[in-house]
């Protein structure tokens, strides 16, 4: 297995590009689905290991997929299958999101049901709520999610009781096809939410509101495949926003969107760090004084989960307390322990960590635990005394591409090498 070898003490400098969104492509490449006429192109595709694996749950289904560098070449035209296997819902859970598509298109689908994971239990009560609601039979049982629609799916009046990302775009899609209107309230208003409504309304459907907390769609008979740019990734672009500050350095990212990360830049400013916003990109200046601050994750246009760990190796820097509480999943605390192991001075206190910070971080072995608690041990190695190496990187290569070689652009000593004698840890169990 791989791992990356960091030594730490390079102040970052230079430019660094992000790429397409992982969250946003993942539902859009599922919405392609739906096009029964006409192929679909999408451009700006991150080529990140989550992109392989939808990719081959498509292709399970007879959809044909190409991929030519970052473009990816979708035709649905001919009949699918409605079924995918519990080997791509295991690799990735957003494998459920054929559900809705499929059901809308064909009035069956059939979908592995989706475990816990490493961040939490992550359940899809609301995704099957909403579909029950719009008319649809669903059956759990023996590991499988099966729904059944006679006719074609009703529009509904949907309350969703938390504003789940992963629903609110199932129902979307579902509602898309459906007949007659359906009204979604307290939905998820996430960029890639907006992303996803303007995909299918490019295909011919009829979405309004995305982005808001009421989203109406009016099911429309047929969609078409269309051409669609992904946008940009706010996490990975607030990843190297908060590598640029740790290591004191002076980084601009493109790609940023500013209005995307409104609550990552209020954060860091906070905390004393110097930040320029540009209309595709933002420049981060980082400071030897760091103030503490306190963080709450909570849903989009609150401060994101998925940046959690990454800016808490911000705070270990700062001159005081830092309280970070995570709202969204009940177990995102896993790199905790890896800070530990490195002297950070964190611990957990129910659904809070506390980080008494200044610390001098030492080198360690440490293993990510999921995605962006890989992409947090990276940047704490950053700024560690001596060697940091950081195993288990199939969790980073999930969301993050050729994340050692932008760093090493930006003037940091890091290294990925392959090493006989790691075992993953995971490598037989569910992955995401
Ligand atoms: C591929 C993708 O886009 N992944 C993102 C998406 O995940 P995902 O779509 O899985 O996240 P959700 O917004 O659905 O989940 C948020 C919370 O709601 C709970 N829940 C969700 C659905 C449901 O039916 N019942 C329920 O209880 C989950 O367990 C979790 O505690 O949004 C998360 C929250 O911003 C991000 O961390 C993930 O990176
Ligand atoms: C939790 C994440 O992704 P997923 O929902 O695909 O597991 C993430 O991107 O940080």
């Amino acid at each position: 297995m791989d791992k990356i070898i960091v030594s730490g003490g390079n102040r970052l400098n230079g430019t660094v590009k992000v790429e397409g969104a992982k969250n946003a492509v993942l539902p859009v490449i599922t919405a392609s689905i739906m096009a029964s006429e006409g192929k679909t192109v999408l451009e700006d595709v991150p080529p990140l290991a989550d992109v392989d694996t939808i990719g081959e749950v498509l292709r399970y289904m007879d959809v044909d997929v190409k991929r030519d560098d970052r473009t990816l070449y979708i035709d649905a035209e001919q009949e699918l299958k409605t079924v995918t296997p519990f080997e791509y819902v295991r690799k990735m859970r957003a494998s459920v999101l054929v559900l809705g598509p499929l059901l809308a298109r064909y009035g069956h689908a059939k979908v592995a049901m989706p475990g816990g994971c490493a961040i939490g239990s992550r359940p899809i009560d609301q995704h099957l709520k909403g579909l029950e609601a719009m008319g649809a039979k669903v059956e759990v049982g023996n590991g499988y999610v099966e729904a059944f629609a006679s006719d074609r799916l009703q529009g509904a009046r949907i309350y969703l009781d938390f504003p789940s990302v992963g629903a609110t775009e199932n129902l979307m899609m579902a509602a898309a096809l459906a007949e007659g209107t359906t009204v979604m309230e307290n939905c998820a208003r996430e960029p890639e939410i907006v992303d996803l409504a303007n995909f299918i309304n490019k295909m011919g459907g009829k979405v309004i509101g995305a982005g808001t907390e009421t989203i109406k769609i009016e099911g429309v008979e047929t969609l078409k495949g269309v051409t669609h740019n992904i946008i940009p990734d706010r996490i990975e672009a607030g990843t190297f926003m908060v590598a640029g500050a740790i290591t004191n350095g002076d980084i601009i990212v493109e790609g940023a969107i500013p209005a995307h990360l409104r609550s990552l830049i209020a954060k860091m400013k906070e905390m004393g760090v110097q930040i320029e916003e540009f209309d595709n990109s933002v420049r981060v200046i980082g400071t030897d004084l760091l103030k503490p601050i306190d963080i709450k994750t909570l849903p989009y246009p609150g401060f994101p989960t998925d940046l959690q760990a990454q800016l808490m190796t911000l705070t270990m820097r700062a001159h005081g307390t830092s309280v970070i509480s995570e709202t969204v999943f009940e177990n995102r605390f896993m790199h905790v322990d890896e800070f530990r192991r490195m002297s950070g001075n964190a611990k957990i206190e129910g659904r809070s960590a506390i980080v008494d910070g200044p610390t001098q971080l030492q080198g360690a072995e440490v293993s990510a635990t999921d995605l962006r608690a890989a992409a947090s041990l990276i940047l704490a190695g950053l700024i560690a005394d001596g060697h940091t190496t950081v195993t288990e990187l199939q969790h980073l290569d999930r969301g993050y591409v050729e994340f050692v070689e932008k760093l090493q652009g930006l003037g940091a000593d890091i290294e990925r090498v392959n090493d006989p004698f790691v075992m993953s840890e995971d490598s037989m169990v569910q992955s995401n």
